[in-house]
C-alpha cells in the first residue's frame, strides 16, 4: 500500500512514520508513508496556500490549486510506478467528516493508495471537498488545530491490519470493536500480585472454559460501557437470553 500526506508540517510524521510498528511496516516494504508540502505546489506568485474567504469574515481559507496540484503530483508520481491498479482514496479529514471506525478501518486497509488532506486555517475551498475528495473522515467530535493527527490515527488503524505488519501475537483478527466488543480483561504473571489474584477460569486450562469466560467478560463490559454496541453485535440466543437477565439488574 502507498500512503501520502498532503500538509504544511511534513516534520509532524517524522516520528511517527519511522517509529514502531509503522517504522517496521515501512521497513519491510508493507507499507510505503510519504508526506508532501502541498506549499510546494502554491505556483502563484506569492506562494500562498491560503486566502481570505469570499463573503468577508474572520479567518483563512486554504486554496484550491496547491492541494489539487499536490494531490495530481502524487497520483502521477504513484500510476508511473506501474505498481497501481484502482484509483486512490483520496481523503479529507474534518470535523464534519464519516466517523472513523474499525469497520472504516478495515476498508480502507483494503485498498491500494491512501492520500490524506490536512488542513488548518478555518477550513477548506469547496472544490476541494467536491471535486477532489473521495471521502471526509473525523476521528471524533471535537476540533484539533489542523488533520495532522487525525492523520496518523488513521494511518495506524489501517497500517496494523495490513498483512505482516502485526506479529501473530499480536493478531489484530480478535482484538475488540472487530467482533463489535470490548475486550475482555487480561492477566499475566505473577499470579497473585499484591494480594490481588488472576481469576480462577484464566489458571484452569480448560480452553473452552476460558474462552467462555472471556466471552462473558467481553459481554458485561460492553452491556456497562457501551450498551449501544450490543445492539449491532452478532451475539447468539443464549447470549441475547443472559444479557436480558443482566439488564435488569
Ligand atoms: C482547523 N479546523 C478546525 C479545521 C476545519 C475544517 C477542516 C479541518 C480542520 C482541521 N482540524 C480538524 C480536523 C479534523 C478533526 C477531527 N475531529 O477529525 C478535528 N479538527
Amino acid at each position: 500500500m502507498r500512503i501520502d500526506v498532503l500538509t504544511l508540517f511534513p516534520e509532524m510524521f517524522v516520528g511517527v512514520f519511522g517509529a514502531s510498528i509503522l517504522g517496521k511496516a515501512r521497513d519491510k516494504g508493507i507499507v510505503s508513508l510519504n508526506t508532501v508540502n502541498f506549499r510546494d505546489f502554491a505556483n502563484n506568485k506569492h506562494n500562498t496556500v491560503d486566502d481570505m474567504p469570499y463573503g468577508g469574515g474572520g479567518g483563512m481559507v486554504l486554496k484550491a490549486e496547491p492541494i489539487f496540484g499536490a494531490a495530481e503530483h502524487v497520483v502521477a508520481e504513484h500510476s508511473a510506478s506501474g505498481t497501481s491498479d484502482k484509483p486512490p482514496r483520496i481523503i479529507l479529514m474534518c470535523p464534519q467528516g464519516e466517523p472513523l471506525t474499525q469497520r472504516k478501518a478495515q476498508e480502507l486497509s483494503a485498498e491500494s493508495h491512501l492520500i490524506f488532506v490536512c488542513g488548518h486555517y478555518e477550513g477548506y475551498d469547496e472544490r476541494i471537498r467536491e471535486f477532489l475528495v473521495t471521502d471526509e473522515l473525523s476521528i471524533g467530535d471535537y476540533v484539533l488545530t489542523g488533520g495532522e493527527l487525525p492523520a496518523m490515527v488513521v494511518i495506524d488503524t489501517v497500517v496494523r491490519l495490513l498483512p505482516g505488519v502485526l506479529g501473530n501475537e499480536q493478531s489484530a483478527v480478535t482484538d475488540s470493536f472487530s467482533d463489535g466488543l470490548l475486550e475482555y480483561p487480561h492477566y499475566t504473571r505473577p499470579a497473585e500480585f499484591r494480594g490481588w489474584k488472576v481469576p480462577d477460569a484464566l489458571l484452569s486450562g480448560h480452553h473452552a472454559e476460558i474462552e467462555k469466560w472471556r466471552r462473558r467478560q467481553s459481554l458485561q463490559r460492553t452491556l456497562e460501557r457501551r450498551p449501544e454496541l450490543l445492539e449491532v453485535a452478532e451475539l447468539t440466543a443464549e447470549e441475547r437470553r443472559w444479557l436480558e437477565e443482566n439488564k435488569i439488574k
